[in-house]
């Protein structure tokens, strides 16, 4: 049994209104049991640890819903390209040479700079899952795992018996840490016969589907030319909608796709500063919101983004929508929304992404003792467009704390740093030998 009060400001992200300047947090085992002003903690309550950080906001642990976890290896690699010759002349050929280890060790970096930044939980597609599934339940966050599946190959198969074994070994271990969901690549990477037996699949063992979808104009071009339909309008046609789907990217949208994915309960991972980098357009997210769609945050893999930072990406989702729209488009409250419960229903937790008695302890303070968040006007304006990710003081999950004064307490930095520079440069010589 563990015993941890907080006391801090909170921002509990139950409402708008809900804020304690003085606050106080209890946390039992890896549950919250209260959040209030102070004085509120219960009776009888003693305490093993007190965290004291009156001048820290204390808030939901920030969710990524869409990522790659080990494309920290590619950082830097591939720069300043569209998606189709990023992914086919650069990002392929060297993914082709990536080992079951070194995906652990890319995504063990990746989760460093996750639990640094104040991620507590991400969406991850990749290869090689089990190794990320070993490097999550040692770093400690939570994880929702699919296995990219591209199936227009003899390697579909594999990849698909792959993704059912993990459903098999890791949905639900962790203390609920892990969940599995399945990973078809794409509309234009998976075959119509392929994305019904991934469906299918779900279905029997009933988890959700995590797809890349309406990413670019060529990706529509495409499917409109191969079926006469946009990607929503197909996958939908195909049946691939309707259980938990979490479609990524979504930009390039009609209103009648835009209607079927409010019909079909899909949640949008919105992927602003992937989209921007790879120059793949402005997604509706303000249209997608107003018409009661789920829209999370994500980050993408950190060859298109080139961090994997959700404070930046607050930022720019918000700025990005305002450009486009207007000013009072997507503010800081509702980009915290995305990032918190929005993000936990787009993954399917019902536990995470609020500060309430008896939901999980995932949560992260933010030092609010610098220069670049004074005056204290607005706390969730600071959070969105102020802070960043150094700003991250302590980070816990499942009530275990993983970062305290922003120190890794479950990784080593250092060896995971190295163990990353060695591997990426190994594959790029044996690329330069080829
Ligand atoms: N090729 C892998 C499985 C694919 S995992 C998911 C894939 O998505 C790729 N990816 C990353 N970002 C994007 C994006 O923005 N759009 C489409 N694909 C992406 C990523 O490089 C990776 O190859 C295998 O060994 O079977
Ligand atoms: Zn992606």
């Amino acid at each position: 049994m563990s015993k941890i009060l907080i006391r801090a400001m909170i921002l509990p992200m139950t409402g708008a209104d809900t804020f304690f300047p003085q606050g106080e947090i209890c946390i039992e085992d890896d549950l919250i049991v209260s959040v209030g002003e102070k004085g509120s903690s219960p009776e009888g309550f003693v305490p093993d640890r007190i965290l004291e950080l009156p001048n820290d906001v204390v808030m939901p642990g920030l969710i990524n819903t869409h990522t790659h976890a080990a494309m920290t290896l590619l950082r830097g690699y591939a720069d300043d390209l569209p998606l189709m010759p990023w992914l086919n002349e650069k990002v392929w050929p060297f993914e082709d040479k990536l080992t079951d280890e070194d995906i652990y060790w890319g995504t063990l970096l990746a989760l460093c700079e996750m639990i640094r930044s104040g991620t507590t939980t991400m969406l991850d597609m990749y290869a090689s899952m089990d190794k990320v599934a070993e490097a999550v339940l040692q770093a400690g966050t939570r994880a929702v795992l699919s296995r990219g599946l591209i199936g227009n190959g003899p390697n579909g198969e594999n990849a698909l018996q792959e993704n059912i074994e993990l459903v098999r070994q890791y949905h639900g271990t962790g203390n609920g840490r892990l969940s599995i969901m399945f990973g078809p690549h794409a509309p234009y990477t998976c075959s119509a016969e392929y994305l019904k037996k991934v469906k299918a699949e779900a279905d029997r063992l009933n988890v959700g589907i995590h797809i890349h979808v309406a990413e670019t104009q060529d990706e529509v071009n495409i499917l409109k030319e191969q079926y006469g339909k946009t990607p929503v309008q197909w996958l939908d046609e195909l049946g691939l909608f309707g259980g938990h789907v979490v479609a990524a990217h979504c930009v390039h949208l009609t209103q009648q796709d835009i209607e079927i994915l409010h019909r079909q309960n899909v949640c949008v991972a919105h992927n602003a500063e992937s989209n921007m980098k790879l120059s793949s357009g402005t997604a509706p997210i303000t249209e997608l919101r107003s018409q009661g769609v789920v829209v999370g945050l994500g980050t993408d893999g950190a060859s298109s983004n080139n961090n994997l930072d959700l404070f930046g990406e607050m930022r720019s989702a918000s700025f990005q929508q305002k450009l486009k729209v207007n000013p009072t488009a997507l503010p800081a409250y509702e980009v915290l929304e995305m990032a918190t419960v929005g993000g936990a229903q787009t993954l399917g937790f019902e536990n995470v992404g609020v500060l309430a008695p008896g939901f999980k302890a995932d949560l992260i303070t933010i030092d609010m003792d610098q220069a670049h968040f004074y005056p204290r006007f607005s706390i969730p304006a600071h959070l969105v467009y102020s802070a960043h990710a150094g700003d991250v003081r302590t980070v816990m999950v499942d009530g275990k704390l993983l970062m305290e004064e922003r120190k890794l307490l479950t990784l080593d930095l250092s060896k995971i740093c190295q163990e990353a520079e060695m591997r990426a440069k190994r594959i790029e010589l044996e690329l330069n030998v080829k």
